[in-house]
């Protein structure tokens, strides 16, 4: 197709990383264009996100999508095959809200575990081990939570679990231990091309945390 995209981006976000997967199931070539977010952001993202001035941005032929579980619904409509959501209504219902719970929940609640000082950390621990339990309820026994294919919340989720390894530092735990089926389900994930090409080194991750800890002035 002789569709334009371009991809407004952040290494490390898992947010943009979302698009990127969804782009690559799709076979959709883009251009990816770094935002240099700890300095100043461009122009472009400015008045194409206007309202949060955040990564991703899809810019398709020119017009600007925002928030990154959008932008993979967005992908999904423009470019239907394969499909990400399943076809019907209650089906695509289920899935959109294990994509807004995991949207609530994970970032927020690993986040905690980093940005956390003394007993706190264990609180903040706890709270993401029970999380993580609760999606690998979700997951059960199946390969992904799209079933045996490569959904929707497999999507939204695997680039937040790029994140995992910093959570386990900070927090002492590991997810393998805490929830063996959600490590799996990460494993088999980096299985696919359209994941591993695009997941970041969960090492470089834990040194880029590292640094926001020190920017932020915690120990
Ligand atoms: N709900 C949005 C979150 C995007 C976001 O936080 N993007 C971050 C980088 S990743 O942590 C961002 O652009 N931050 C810049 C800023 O906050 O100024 C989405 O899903 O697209």
């Amino acid at each position: 197709s002789n569709d334009e995209v371009i991809l407004l981006d952040f290494w490390v976000s898992p947010f943009a990383i979302r698009a990127k997967i969804a782009l690559a199931e799709k076979g959709v070539e883009f251009e990816a264009r770094q935002e240099d977010l700890l300095g100043t952001k461009s122009e472009l993202l400015l008045t194409s996100n206007p309202i949060y001035k955040k990564v991703p941005v899809l810019l398709h032929n020119g017009k600007a999508v925002n928030e990154s579980s959008i932008i993979v619904s967005y992908i999904d409509e423009v470019w239907p095959t394969p499909a990400l959501l399943p076809p019907c209504a209650y089906g695509r219902a289920t899935a959109r809200f294990w994509a807004d719970y995991v949207d609530k929940k994970v970032f927020d609640g690993g986040s905690k575990i980093w940005k956390s000082k003394g007993d706190e950390v264990a609180v903040a621990k706890a709270e993401f081990i029970e999380i993580l339990k609760v999606l690998e309820g979700a997951l059960g026994e199946k390969n992904f939570f799209g079933g045996d294919t490569y959904g929707f919340v497999d999507i939204i989720t695997i680039p937040l679990a790029s994140w995992f390894y910093a959570y386990e530092q900070y927090g002492g735990f590991k997810v393998e231990v805490e929830a063996p089926k959600i490590a799996a389900w990460i494993n088999r994930s980096l299985e696919k091309e359209s994941v591993a090409s695009v997941y970041p080194d969960p090492i470089k991750v834990y040194e880029f945390v590292g640094m926001l800890r020190k920017f932020n002035g915690i120990e």
